[in-house]
């Protein structure tokens, strides 16, 4: 048997109403998302993200709403329309990765075609196809518990990929990962979904896969979309305090010098950072810093002024009881002050302003 003809291409991208109802907690979301896209979910803990990609998934039944794909309906409950899983061109990740343990690599990739009618011989070797994809050519025949974290993604990874899906759901595709192997496996995931034609929603609690992985951010909390915008402004102009602290964080892209040493690469400037003790010298990495952590100053600080510099005044926020100041430059961050000390800086956008963190404050991800 060859292999089923390949879904229509996603011309008309994801449309969803989503609403499922609990006891004490109703998810309630409208998304809208184009062919090629990847749409970043955020949101704290119960905020509704698993059960809407499970109900997009088709593992848990709308209440309320429905969902196309590429313009085919896959649940309208009014309808009477409720698509089976199984039937779905949607390839899922999650959070888990759920491989089967007596399965190989390549039959793990290989499920998935199985699963829709391809015979074995074609499956087989579409699979390899595709563990040669994620650079696993050489772990076709290792079952998953042989397998590095890092290298059990890309398995899950080739199998949500393989059958052609016309939507990929990623839950916290990497959050299993220790920092190095996420970086790298980032990376990948970066590319994969860069050649991906449908759109792609991908769950995430980490501030730089959010920044660096999605076109755009849609913000959960209790149920609701609170937030909906591309990732640089989600970050400039959080919604919530959750939103703020996750995502407020600055990054700066640079180059480790030495042990707790890197080198800004937009400015002439070497900030003492946390440990780089996972990065080598000449390591491209991203400076992370929180507003929380940087301190605003009128002239130059004193004490240890190797992590100040001079920024320009772009933006001042104020909600209940934090300010938010915007800076721009070669190396922009955003603070996070008080009114009082806002009152006390009296600054305005325009003004030239310095910026100091100290090195304890400073977090390296590598790029
Ligand atoms: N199978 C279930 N049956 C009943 N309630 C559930 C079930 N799964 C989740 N919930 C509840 O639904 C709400 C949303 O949970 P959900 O897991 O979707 O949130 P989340 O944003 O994915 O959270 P997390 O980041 O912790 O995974 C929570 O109140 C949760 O307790």
């Amino acid at each position: 048997m060859s292999a089923p003809a390949p879904d229509p291409p996603t011309t008309d991208g994801l449309r969803a109403r989503v609403v499922v109802r609990r006891a004490g907690f109703a998810l309630d979301v409208d998304l809208d998302v184009a062919p090629g896209e990847v749409l970043g979910l955020l949101g704290p803990n119960g905020a509704g993200k698993s059960t809407l990609l499970r109900a997009l998934a088709g593992l848990v039944p709308l209440d309320e709403g429905r969902t196309t794909l590429g313009g085919r309906i896959l649940d309208d409950p009014a309808g009477g329309v409720r698509t089976p899983p199984e039937h779905r061109p949607i390839g899922v990740v999650f959070q888990d990765l759920r491989l089967f343990p007596t399965l190989t690599a390549v039959e793990n990739v290989a499920f998935g075609l199985r699963a829709r009618g391809t015979g074995r011989g074609p499956a087989r070797e579409a699979a390899t196809a595709w563990l040669d994809r994620v650079g696993l050519a050489d772990q076709a025949t290792a079952r998953p518990a042989a397998l590095s974290g890092g290298q059990a993604q890309r398995v899950a990874l080739a199998r949500a990929l393989a059958p052609g899906p016309g939507l990929l759901l990623l839950d916290e595709p990497l959050s299993a990962l220790d920092v190095a192997t996420r970086a790298e496996v980032r990376r990948d995931l970066r590319t994969h979904l860069a050649g991906f034609a449908g759109p792609a929603l991908v769950v995430t609690h980490d501030p730089v896969d959010a920044l660096t992985l999605t076109d755009r951010l849609v913000v959960l909390e209790g149920g609701r979309a609170i937030q909906d915008g591309a990732p640089a402004e989600v970050a400039a102009r959080p919604r919530s305090p959750w939103v703020a602290d996750l995502l407020g964080v600055s990054l700066l892209p640079g180059t480790v010098q030495g042990p707790g040493a890197v080198r800004l690469d937009r400015v002439d400037r070497t900030l003492a950072t946390r440990s780089t003790a996972d990065q080598a010298v000449g390591d491209e990495v991203h400076v992370a810093i929180r507003p929380r952590a940087v301190a605003l100053h009128r002239e130059r600080p004193g004490g240890s002024p190797r992590n100040a510099w001079e920024a320009v005044v772009a933006g001042v926020e104020t909600d209940a009881d934090r300010v938010r100041v915007q800076t721009e430059g070669p190396a922009p961050v955003t603070a996070e002050i008080t009114p009082a000390a806002l009152a006390e800086l009296a600054l305005a956008v325009g003004d030239r302003v310095w910026l100091a963190v100290k090195a304890t404050e400073v977090d390296v991800y590598p790029r």
